[in-house]
C-alpha cells in the first residue's frame, strides 16, 4: 500500500518547553526523513519567549542533532518551522496566529487542514480550545485536530470539566488524546499477539490463566518535576492512564472489526467490569510506596522528600502495586497484578501472563523443575515476546527442564518509530485506534479515585518505605504471595527467570 503523506499544519502551543523539545521535534522529523510528510507541512510553535524564527529553527535543529539519520536534511526540516510570540490568556494572539495559518496555508499548499498539539500546562487546555473556536482558527476548509497531552484532569470531576470545556470547541472525533503508552510498538502488539495466535486465544481466559502481571519501573527518580510530582504521584501520573490501558488491551473482548470504535467499545466493557474498591478495601487490593535514599549504578542518590520542590513530609507515592479484578465470565477470578514506580531496579516495562499448573505433574518423581508456562510481553527496553515452556532437553536428563522460545522485536532498534512519532503521524491521518476516548478515561478516573481519596485521607506513616534501587515495599510481595503468586522477574529476556 502506498505511504500515506497528509498535508497539514501544525500548532505546538509550548514550543520552548521540554517535551516540544524531546520528543515532538525529533518526532516530526523521524517522519519527515521517512517520507511521510511531504514537503508540503509547517510547524508553528508559539510560547511567551520572544524568539525570531531563526532562533526557533536553531532550537529545533538542536534538538534533532544526536538522531543518527541527522544531517543535511535538518536545515531543510527546520525551514518549515515558524515562531510566533504568543501569550495563550490574550486574544490577539489568537487573531495573528489566525493570519499566519492562512498565510502558511498557501506557502505550503495546505488546504487549511491543522493539528492544535497542547504541549502545556493542563490548566490551559480549555481555554486555548475555546479561544481557537472563538476566534474562527477551526472554521477552514479543511480538517481540525486538538491533541491533548497529560493529565488529563486530576479526578474524574475535574476531567469532566475540562471534557466539556474543550467539547464546546470540538467534537470528540477531533479530540485527540495523548497516552504514549498506546503508541509503543509491543503495546499496539497485545492486540495482534491475541488476535491473530488461536493458540493463545483459545487460553486466554480464566481456565487457563492463573493471573496477569504488569509491571512499569523505572530507574530514574522525580528529576525536576517535583512540583507537577506532588499533586499527581504514581497513581495518576501511570496508573489512571497508561496501566489502565494495557490492562483494558490485554482484557478486551475481540472487536468484531478493528476501528477505533469498535476497540473502544471492548476496552471500554473492560474498565466497566472493574471490581471497585471501597475506601475500607483500599489497602488490601493496593500498595503504595515511597523510594528513600539508596545507592544506585554505585551512585549514592537522595531520597524523594529530598528532592526539588517536594515537601519533605510529602505523603505522595511513587510505587504503587495493585489487585485488579474483573469480574465478567472471561476473567472472574483471574487477579490483574500491576505495579510501577521510579527509582526501581531497572527500567523495564513488562506483561507476565501465568498460565495455569497442569492437573497433575508426572515427572514430579524424576525431581523435575516444572515451571509454570508464562508468556512474557517485553514493551521496554526490549521488545518481543518469550514462551516459557518444559522440554527435555540433552543436558538435562530425560526429564524436563524449563526452556524459552524468544521473539525479538527490537533488532533493528534504529528504525522502530518512536512512541511520538507513530501517534502523531496517526494524527495527522485522522486515526484516533491509538488515543483514548473520553469514555475510556471517564471510567478510569472513576475506579482511581476511590483509591487516592483514601490514600489522601489517611497519611502513610511507613514513607519511605523502599529503597531507591529496589523492587518496591515487601508489602507488594504480600499481596501476591497471599494468592500463592509471586512477581516474575522484569530482568532483560536473555537474563534469570525469577527473582
Ligand atoms: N515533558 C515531558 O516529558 C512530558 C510532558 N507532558 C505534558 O506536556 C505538557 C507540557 O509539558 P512540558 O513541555 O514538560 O512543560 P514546560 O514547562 O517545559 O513547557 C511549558 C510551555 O508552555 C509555555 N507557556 C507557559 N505559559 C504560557 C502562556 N501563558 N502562553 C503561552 N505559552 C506559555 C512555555 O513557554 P514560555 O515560558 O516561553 O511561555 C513552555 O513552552 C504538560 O501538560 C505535561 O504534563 C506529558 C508527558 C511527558
Ligand atoms: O507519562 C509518563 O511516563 C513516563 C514513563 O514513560 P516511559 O515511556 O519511559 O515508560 C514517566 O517517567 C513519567 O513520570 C510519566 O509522566
Amino acid at each position: 500500500m502506498a505511504q500515506q503523506t497528509p498535508k497539514s499544519i501544525i500548532v505546538i502551543f509550548g514550543a520552548t518547553g521540554d517535551l516540544a523539545k524531546r520528543k515532538l521535534f525529533p518526532s516530526i522529523f523521524r517522519l519527515y526523513r521517512e517520507n511521510k510528510i511531504s514537503e508540503d507541512f509547517a510547524v508553528v510553535g508559539v510560547a511567551r519567549r520572544e524568539w525570531s524564527n531563526e532562533e526557533f529553527r536553531g532550537n529545533v535543529q538542536k534538538s534533532i542533532s544526536n538522531l543518527p539519520t541527522f544531517g543535511k536534511d535538518a536545515e531543510k526540516f527546520a525551514s518549515h518551522f515558524h515562531y510566533l510570540p504568543f501569550d495563550v490568556t490574550n486574544i490577539e494572539s489568537y487573531q495573528n496566529l489566525n493570519g499566519l495559518l492562512s498565510e502558511l496555508d498557501e506557502q505550503y499548499n495546505v488546504p487549511g487542514n491543522r493539528i492544535f498539539y497542547l504541549a502545556m500546562a493542563p490548566e490551559f487546555f480549555g481555554p486555548i480550545a475555546s479561544n481557537l473556536k472563538q476566534e474562527g482558527l477551526t472554521a477552514t476548509k479543511g480538517w481540525s485536530r486538538l491533541v491533548i497531552e497529560k493529565p488529563f484532569g486530576h479526578d474524574y470531576d475535574s476531567a469532566e470539566e475540562l471534557n466539556e470545556q474543550i467539547r464546546h470547541a470540538f467534537d470528540e472525533d477531533q479530540i485527540y488524546r495523548i497516552d504514549h503508552y498506546l503508541g509503543k510498538e509491543m503495546v499496539q502488539n497485545i492486540e495482534v499477539i491475541r488476535f491473530a495466535n488461536s493458540m493463545f486465544e483459545a487460553l486466554w481466559n480464566n481456565q487457563y490463566i492463573s493471573n496477569i502481571q504488569i509491571t512499569s519501573s523505572e530507574t530514574l527518580g522525580v528529576e525536576d518535576r517535583g512540583r507537577y510530582y506532588e499533586s499527581s504521584g504514581a497513581l495518576l501520573d501511570m496508573v489512571q492512564n497508561h496501566i489502565m490501558q494495557v490492562v483494558a488491551l490485554l482484557a478486551m473482548e475481540p472487536p468484531i472489526k478493528l476501528t477505533p470504535d469498535e476497540i473502544r467499545s471492548e476496552k471500554v466493557k473492560v474498565l466497566r467490569a472493574l471490581r471497585s474498591v471501597t475506601a475500607e478495601e483500599v489497602n488490601d487490593y493496593f500498595v503504595r510506596g515511597q523510594y528513600g535514599k539508596g545507592v544506585m549504578d554505585g551512585e549514592e542518590v537522595i531520597g524523594y522528600r529530598e528532592e526539588n520542590a517536594v515537601d519533605p513530609e510529602s505523603n505522595t507515592a511513587t510505587f504503587v502495586a495493585g489487585k485488579l479484578m474483573i469480574d465478567n465470565f472471561r476473567w472472574a477470578g483471574v487477579p490483574f497484578y500491576i505495579r510501577t514506580g521510579k527509582r526501581m531496579t531497572e527500567k523495564s516495562t513488562e506483561v507476565v501472563v501465568q498460565f495455569k499448573d497442569l492437573p497433575m505433574n508426572l515427572y514430579r518423581d524424576k525431581s523435575a523443575d516444572l515451571q509454570p508456562n508464562l508468556l512474557v510481553i517485553h514493551i521496554q527496553p526490549d521488545e518481543g515476546i518469550t514462551l516459557h515452556l518444559n522440554a527435555k532437553k540433552e543436558t538435562g536428563g530425560a526429564t524436563s527442564t524449563p526452556v524459552k522460545l524468544d521473539y525479538n522485536n527490537s533488532s533493528d532498534k534504529m528504525n522502530t518509530p518512536e512512541a511520538y512519532e507513530r501517534l502523531i503521524y496517526d494524527c495527522m491521518l485522522g486515526d484516533a485506534t491509538n488515543f483514548t476516548h473520553w469514555d475510556e478515561v471517564a471510567l478510569s478516573w472513576k475506579f482511581v479515585d476511590t483509591i487516592s481519596e483514601a490514600w489522601s485521607k489517611e497519611k502513610a506513616t511507613n514513607f519511605p518505605n523502599y529503597e531507591s534501587g529496589s523492587m518496591g515495599p515487601k508489602e507488594s510481595d504480600k499481596l501476591l504471595a497471599e494468592n500463592g503468586f509471586h512477581w516474575w522477574s522484569v530482568k532483560p529476556v536473555a537474563d534469570s527467570d525469577s527473582e
